[in-house]
């Protein structure tokens, strides 16, 4: 026995029984190394048709990369390393950001049935009713549903014509309001009236003349919107870190905000609802239905018509009319504010503004009428220089891939958000010429270098209401009301800055938000002339 044992270490300390030994070990370790190898080829293959990316950290990504002003740094970051689609990583969330036509036009025209999507948001789901309204609904049948009503029977050409006199009757209230500020030499607060107009202005569409006549009720619109906005535009910590959902603390937090707030819409839109319920007439449902020019049909009785058509619940009804106040209030007020700026900065284009406008109106007409419009080109060229120069959603809403496509030889997997830096791309020397940077309204009138550009969707340089399936459908509703707002701020105001500031020191800086706010007040003295 002893013997055997010692043969059998013999055996092992011989060196032809290590080789038998280690073989099967070898053997092993070559087939991982193969597969490891294999792996890191398929990774590379991936990558190699991925968008290409910045260098980035570990954990963070390309998160420290994007400051306060993510439109800004996001350009910067494209024209360094020339890549007009990349992929970054911010935390663990993919986003894709796209900076010229041609990409913008692979994602929302040639690829816009795998890019139509929203990515989900904990806010949204609570405060739009589970994503019910238009604008954060992902893709498919409700959104789909959905959008038809909205373009079918709210936000209809004939539907924003009929709401004219509305228009002229909150423009006139203003006016009144500015003319009281020019009797006493008072500065007016810019931002704040154009943002009660257009606040107004849809508090009348959606609720009617009578009922929105009560101020209390406006005021407390606007409030919501106002406390409702930044949390619905931010971005949550936990989007960036999924790990620290586990925790829940933050979403808790968010969660209970947004529940406050979806506790204040209820109560108003609740009894909106109600009131409008005691006097629906189902009478008039067919005359509402097919789009006739009755002043009387605000959205509410509408949807309240065409609810058994489109399978609506009090929920759905509830949230595409919180559309109208996320979608119309702040947008329209931000351009008009910044065109305002605009003009306060070039004296010249003011000038040529006014004097197309006074030219036009007849004398002796306080209010310019949407009739008085039709000439004025280049109020229009004012307006689209502003969309162009000062894009209020710069990144427009965020999109996202339903599917992985391939855009111009790269890859976009499914999952990522999609940012077009619309911004950007509207103020390239690459598409606008050296003056890009500069407020031009020429260029858009006939003779012009961007004569033909219009706003519709066909023109990727140019995409201030998107373009695709998903592009605003609010466009004709906010320029009417753009439109013929500005035409009355500068028919019979002349305006200027407070004693002792100039227009150059108009503070430009701005809050990053869905839509961009300025931060300072623009405070500006009417002066008004007698026409
Ligand atoms: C001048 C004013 C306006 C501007 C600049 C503007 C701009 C935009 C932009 C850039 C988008 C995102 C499109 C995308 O994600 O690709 C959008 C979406 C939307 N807008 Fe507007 N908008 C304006 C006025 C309005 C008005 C007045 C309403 C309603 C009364 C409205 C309702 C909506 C809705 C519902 C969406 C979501 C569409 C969807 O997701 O299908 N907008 N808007």
């Amino acid at each position: 026995m002893a013997n055997i044992a010692q043969q059998f270490m013999l055996e092992l300390t011989a060196p032809r029984a290590w080789m038998l030994l280690l073989l099967p070990l070898f053997l092993l370790l070559v087939r991982c190394w193969f597969r490891a190898k294999r792996a890191r080829e398929i990774r590379q293959q991936q990558d190699d048709h991925l968008p290409p990316s910045p260098p980035a950290l570990p954990v963070l990504g390309h998160l420290h990369l994007v400051g306060s002003l993510p439109h800004f740094s996001l350009r910067s970051l494209a024209r360094k390393h020339g890549y007009d689609l990349m992929l970054l990583r911010l935390g663990a969330m993919p986003v894709v950001v796209v900076s010229s036509p041609a990409a913008a036009e692979a994602v929302l025209r040639t690829h816009d049935h795998v890019f139509a999507s929203r990515p989900l948001s904990l806010v949204a789901d609570v405060v739009m009713y589970g994503t019910s309204d238009i604008g954060c609904a992902p893709y498919g049948d409700y959104w789909r549903r959905a959008r038809k009503l909205v373009t079918t029977h709210l936000l209809t050409v004939k539907r924003v014509q009929s709401l004219r006199h509305a228009r002229e009757e909150e423009v006139s209230t203003v006016m009144a309001q500015i003319g009281e500020a020019a009797g006493a030499g008072a500065a007016v607060d810019v931002g704040d009236l154009l943002g009660s107009f257009t606040n107004d202005l849809a508090c009348r569409a959606v609720m009617g003349k009578s009922s929105s006549r009560n101020d209390d009720r406006s005021k407390l619109f606007r409030q919501l919107v106002v406390d409702t906005s930044p949390l619905l535009g931010g971005f949550h910590v936990e989007e960036f870190f999924p790990f620290l959902a586990r925790f829940g603390v933050l979403s808790r937090v968010v969660r209970a905000k947004s529940e406050r707030l979806r506790r204040r819409w209820d109560e108003l839109l609740d009894r909106l609802i109600d009131d409008h319920e005691s006097k629906y007439k189902p009478t008039m449902a067919a005359a509402a239905a097919s789009d006739q020019k009755d002043e009387d049909d605000d959205f509410i009785h509408i949807l309240l018509y065409v609810r058994q058509e489109y399978g609506l619940t009090r929920e759905h009804m509830k949230a595409i009319l919180l559309d109208v106040f996320f979608g119309g209030i702040d947008t329209a007020a931000a351009v008009l504010e910044n065109t305002v700026v605009e003009l306060m900065k070039k004296p010249r284009v003011m000038k040529k503004l006014q004097a197309e406008v006074r030219s036009i109106v007849p004398k002796g007409q306080e209010i310019v009428g949407e009739a008085d419009l039709n000439g004025m080109a280049y109020l229009r060229a004012v307006i689209k220089e502003s969309l162009r120069l000062r894009t209020v959603t710069p990144l427009l809403a965020p999109h996202f891939s339903m599917a992985s496509c391939s855009v111009d030889g790269v890859v976009v997997p499914a999952g990522v958000r999609v940012l077009v830096n619309a911004w950007a791309i509207g103020r390239d020397p690459r598409y606008w010429g050296e003056d890009a940077e500069e407020f031009v309204p020429e260029r858009f009138l006939d003779g012009g270098s961007a004569a033909g550009v219009g706003f519709k969707g066909n023109d990727f340089q140019f995409l201030p209401f998107s373009a695709g399936r998903r592009q605003c459908p609010g466009m004709n509703f906010g320029m009417a009301a753009v439109e013929v707002m500005l035409a009355n701020l500068v028919h019979r105001f002349d305006w200027e800055m407070q004693a002792g500031k100039e227009a150059r020191d108009i503070d430009m800086s701005e809050e990053f938000g869905l839509v961009v706010h300025r931060k300072e007040k623009l405070l500006l003295v009417p002066k008004l002339l007698h026409v």
